[in-house]
This record gives C-alpha cells, sequence and structure tokens, in this order.
C-alpha cells in the first residue's frame, strides 16, 4: 500500500481532461478510482501502521490529491455523467461506484419494491462489529427514495421513523428492501428493511417514512440544473 502511494505520487500530474468522454469511459474511469480510494479508507481504519508510516501515507496522499485538477463541480451542478433523477449517482454516498463513502449498494427491482445489497465495512462501524445506526437509515433512506422512483413518484424525504431491533453486522452480506405503501397526492408513504442477506425473515433494522413530490417551482428552485426544470 505504501510503496503503491508513493508509486502514484511521484508521477507526472494527470493531464487536464479534454471537453468530452464517452460516459460509459468516464463512468469507469470514477468507479476504479472509487474502488481504490475505498481500499484505502478500508485499509486506513484497520491499520496498526506506526506514526512514520501514518505520515508517509499522508504524504503520498497530499500528493494524488493535488492531481485532481481541473475544474470543480459547483455546488447544485449535476455530473454529466449521472441520470438524474432515478438512474445512474456515481459520487452518491450510498450507491455511488464512484463515492469513497459509499459501501455501494447495488440497488434492482424486486418484488413490488426495491432490493439493495452491501457489505458495510470498518468505516462505517458504530459499536465494535456493528454497522452505525446513521450509516442504517442512510440505506435505508436513499433506497426508499429508490422506492419513490420505481413506482413513478420521485420524491423527497420529509420524515423517516427508525426501528433498531438488532445490530447490523460488519464484512457480512445485507439485503435492504423498500416499497411505497401508500400515495396520497404528491405525499408518498414508504417501508423499508434491512435484514443480511443470509437470513431475510430477521429484521435488523426497519423504517417508515414519508416523501413528498416537490411541486414543479420548488423543483426548479432546489434543482436549477435539471433539465425540464
Ligand atoms: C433516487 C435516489 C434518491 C435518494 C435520495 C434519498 C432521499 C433524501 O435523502 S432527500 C434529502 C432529504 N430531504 C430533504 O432535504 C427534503 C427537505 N424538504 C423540502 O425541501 C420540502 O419539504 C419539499 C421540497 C420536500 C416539499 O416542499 P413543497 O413542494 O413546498 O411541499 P409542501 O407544500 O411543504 O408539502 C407538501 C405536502 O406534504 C406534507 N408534508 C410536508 N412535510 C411533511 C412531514 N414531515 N410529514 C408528513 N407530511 C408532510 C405537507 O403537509 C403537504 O401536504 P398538504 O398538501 O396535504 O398540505
Amino acid at each position: 500500500m505504501n510503496s503503491s502511494l508513493n508509486d502514484h505520487a511521484t508521477t507526472s500530474a494527470v493531464p487536464e481532461q479534454p471537453a468530452h468522454h464517452e460516459p460509459e469511459h468516464e463512468r469507469a474511469a470514477i468507479a476504479a478510482l472509487g474502488h481504490e480510494l475505498r481500499a484505502l479508507v478500508d485499509a486506513t481504519v484497520r491499520t496498526a501502521a506506526s506514526p512514520d508510516t501514518l505520515h508517509r501515507v499522508t504524504d503520498g496522499v497530499r500528493s494524488l490529491t493535488r492531481q485532481l485538477t481541473g475544474r470543480r463541480r459547483a455546488r447544485a451542478e449535476i455530473p454529466s455523467v449521472d441520470e438524474f433523477p432515478g438512474g445512474v449517482r456515481m459520487y452518491s454516498p450510498v450507491t455511488g461506484a464512484g463515492s469513497p463513502l459509499a459501501p455501494p449498494m447495488r440497488v434492482t427491482p424486486a418484488d413490488g419494491g426495491v432490493a439493495g445489497t452491501c457489505v458495510l465495512g470498518k468505516a462505517h462501524e458504530g459499536p465494535p462489529g456493528y454497522g452505525h445506526g446513521g450509516m442504517s437509515a442512510m440505506l435505508l433512506d436513499e433506497l426508499m427514495g429508490w422506492a419513490c422512483v420505481a413506482a413513478g413518484t420521485p420524491a423527497m424525504t420529509v420524515s423517516l421513523q427508525l426501528r433498531y431491533h438488532r445490530p447490523v453486522p460488519l464484512d457480512t452480506p445485507l439485503r435492504a428492501f423498500a416499497q411505497v405503501t401508500g400515495v396520497e397526492d404528491r405525499r408518498v408513504s414508504v417501508g423499508g428493511v434491512i435484514t443480511t442477506e443470509e437470513d431475510h425473515a430477521t429484521v435488523l433494522v426497519a423504517a417508515d417514512g414519508v416523501f413528498v413530490s416537490p411541486d414543479p417551482d420548488r423543483a426548479r428552485a432546489l434543482f436549477p440544473s435539471l433539465p425540464g426544470t
């Protein structure tokens, strides 16, 4: 890990990006960096390396960060590689293949709703060996948002209630499921659960949420770079 970081650090700066890339080509590059960053985050929170090693790695990482040059996305700008709402989100902290924070969760259609699969690691730890409660809330919030999209009513969370029945184990394949349970005007009721992949019957965390589809004026104000707003 250390030597490879230093190898990268001593290479010349990455050239500026040309104006246009095929989205798939760009997504593959973003996902590759995301994968390596997640490995770095995991190694960082698991290591027992000496302070000298940590300082050396710090220098290498600082040097790598300086290579990410070029234009920076503005606050509300939607990345050109994304499909918002309801599609690919490369930097989502839950599903984004390019995010060092994301497990990342893989979302697929499932009986009457959507399923999400992922493994939480040490970086997502709450109690020793188990997932942070906020992480479970984040997984469910996002998946419940996907359930709204799948039901044809993209919406934002206005209320999320969680019940933590059992701790969520780290380093264990997990399965989340979410489905819309009711729609009343712009208000969408959604339920969600987290179980392990091995045992779908034992609910670890359950959630009930209310999501609201913003009215068109509000959507325009919130997402000015969204096509069609
Ligand atoms: C595809 C994957 C997506 C992943 C995203 C995951 C989900 C997220 O994390 S979203 C981010 C977190 N959520 C937010 O930031 C939302 C913050 N809230 C808002 O911006 C606004 O409330 C917004 C835009 C949702 C709705 O605003 P607006 O369009 O003006 O609606 P508003 O008139 O206030 O409310 C509409 C209806 O919902 C109801 N409502 C509002 N809040 C609540 C609530 N907490 N509980 C129940 N009902 C509510 C209102 O009473 C109203 O009902 P009625 O018409 O009967 O009076």
